[in-house]
């Protein structure tokens, strides 16, 4: 049985005060709250703040980040490396979302790259994958989900997903308001599995695939009663601590 894991993905918003608010609420929301792992996030700038709150709190909430670059250490001005992320109580790493896929050009090969990188310094990937609105209207949204992947599993071989997360994301349907359905989203994890299970039936039965895009407190349930559906990953409902518990509360109960 997979263990259900609900991400907040923070983005680019956020301030000392805005961090402070939702982590206190949120573990006032989570008190109690157990069978679902629930991670955050923060921009890169917070995971310092963050870390002090949660280890303040009395809930389990995980750390994350958003990124993390390919060099240890040396001129790569700008760049976050895994140890500094590890410094911060940082373990959950977003890596290949579609806006850094977008807006930073970043490839299947160099997010693999990073996949790489954070496997070897013990941290957990979470690798982003998903088609555009044109992609899925040609058919092509499981083509797009394979190929993503196996920039990993050809360079680094099926072994490499064991204690990975992968999130599924529609790229069509982050931000928009306008969610998978949860008949459609299934349809996809377990076409996303069937194609791991081609190299390795285990990996495939254990890997955590989350859906990510404009689940909130409505959908949540929906999504989770699927069963090839771990988790979310979620952005704007994750900026308030009470619909992003909802989401965490309600994978709890559906994968009791
Ligand atoms: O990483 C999170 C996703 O991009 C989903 O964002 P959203 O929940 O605002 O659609």
């Amino acid at each position: 049985m997979r263990h259900p894991v609900v991400m907040g993905n923070w983005k680019l918003n956020g301030s000392k005060e805005m961090v402070s608010n939702l982590l206190k609420g949120l573990d006032a929301e989570l008190k109690g709250v157990e069978g679902v792992d629930v991670a955050v996030a923060p921009p890169a700038m917070y995971l310092d703040l963050a870390e002090q709150l949660i280890g303040k709190g009395e809930s389990k909430i995980i750390l994350g980040a958003q990124n993390v670059d390919v060099n240890a250490s040396g001129a790569f001005t700008g760049d976050i490396s895994p140890e500094m992320l590890k410094d911060f109580g940082a373990s959950h790493i977003i890596i290949g979302h579609s806006e850094r896929r977008e807006y930073h050009n970043e490839s299947d090969e160099f997010v693999a790259k990073k996949f790489a990188f954070l496997k070897e310094h013990g941290l957990t990937p979470v690798l982003c994958i998903g088609e555009s609105e044109a992609q899925n209207e040609a058919g092509e949204t499981v083509a797009v989900c394979a190929r993503q992947i196996d920039a990993v599993i050809n360079t680094q071989g099926v072994e490499a997903l064991e204690g990975a997360i992968i999130a599924y994301e529609p790229i069509w349907a982050i931000g928009t308001g306008k969610a998978a359905t949860a008949d459609d989203a299934q349809r996809i994890h377990a076409a996303i599995r069937a194609h791991i299970a081609e190299k390795s039936e285990e990996m495939a039965k254990k890997v955590v695939i989350q859906y990510g895009g404009s689940v909130k407190p409505e959908n949540a349930a929906a999504y989770f009663a699927q069963p090839d559906i771990d988790g979310a990953l979620v952005g704007g409902a994750a900026l308030n601590a009470e619909s992003f518990a909802a989401i965490a509360k309600a994978a709890a109960e559906a994968k009791k």
